[in-house]
């Protein structure tokens, strides 16, 4: 398969496992550089496990990732897989975010600093920076951890479910966040349960039982009709996900989706 012009990440037929669990089938997909994906679909369609294949932490027992567009990834976990009772603050923790860059045993310069300081500030955490994680409410403490990802200034930012628990200025200010991010250029993956956030990417893929079913835009890959009761329905996060695999199962919507697609 000749990669799209654009294109920064490719995947071909990849596999995943956890043991004998099959988490990842055959999966192939282009991810556009410099732009937003989302991957969507049900608990346990294998987006987590997606994210870290493209991070590389997890290596897939098939297929072939070529992410050679990439040259340092940095992967945002849910808040559930991070510790709330590491004894440090905000500001240790976005800070960590440097450590890409400088080595955890180099001191920390200026430039440093002050992309710490503008993560928090980004993230609307700044006044919360000395505060030790264990103070911290649940959606406060994923905006450290987006900050922490976002000071590794990278090229490829992956987010699992970045805006889960969040209120609604703190979910507008991750889009808002993800939008900046691209616009300088970063490859921008996030999986989400969030309609709002999925109309916003510039790619979807869809995935169900560990198999892509479909990829292209939202509204591509979303049910037809500008029905209202519709569309208001999807903006709950199940339904988003019932609704879209329904679709998708229906409709072959892009070449790749037949790729993948088991019906
Ligand atoms: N550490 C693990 N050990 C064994 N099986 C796992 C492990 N992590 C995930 N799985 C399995 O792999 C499959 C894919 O899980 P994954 O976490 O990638 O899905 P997900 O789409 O991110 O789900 P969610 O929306 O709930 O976060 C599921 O069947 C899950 O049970």
């Amino acid at each position: 398969m000749m990669a799209q012009p654009g294109t920064v990440i490719t995947l071909r037929g990849v596999s995943a496992r956890y043991g004998s669990t099959v988490a990842l089938s055959d999966v192939t997909a282009e991810l556009p550089g410099a732009r937003v994906t989302a991957l969507v679909g049900h608990n346990g369609s294998g987006k987590s496990t997606l994210l870290g294949v493209l991070a590389g932490t997890h290596a897939p027992c098939g297929g072939a990732v070529d992410r050679s567009g990439v040259r340092r990834p940095a992967l945002v976990l849910q808040r559930s897989a991070v510790s709330a009772a590491l004894p440090m603050t905000a500001l240790d923790a976005v800070t960590m975010g440097r450590w890409a860059h400088r080595g955890w045993w180099r001191r920390l310069t200026r430039h440093d600093r002050a992309v710490v300081r503008d993560c928090l500030e980004r993230m609307g955490i700044a006044e919360l920076a000395h505060k030790q994680l264990a103070e911290l409410s649940g959606g406060q403490r994923q905006r450290v951890l987006i900050a922490q990802g976002l000071a590794q200034e990278s090229d490829l930012l992956l987010l699992d479910e970045p805006a889960a628990g969040l209120d609604d200025a703190g979910r507008g200010r991750i889009l808002q966040v993800l939008e900046q991010v691209k616009a300088q250029g970063v490859t921008v993956v996030h999986a989400t349960h969030d309609a709002e956030a999925a109309r916003h990417a510039d790619h979807c893929l869809l995935l169900a039982e560990g198999r892509l079913l479909a990829q292209g835009r939202y509204e591509e890959v979303l049910p037809s009709g500008p029905d209202g009761h519709q569309a208001e329905r999807l903006r709950s996060s199940d339904v988003v996900a019932d609704s879209l695999v329904d679709s998708a199962r229906q409709v072959p919507v892009t070449e790749s989706a037949g790729h993948g697609a088991r019906r």
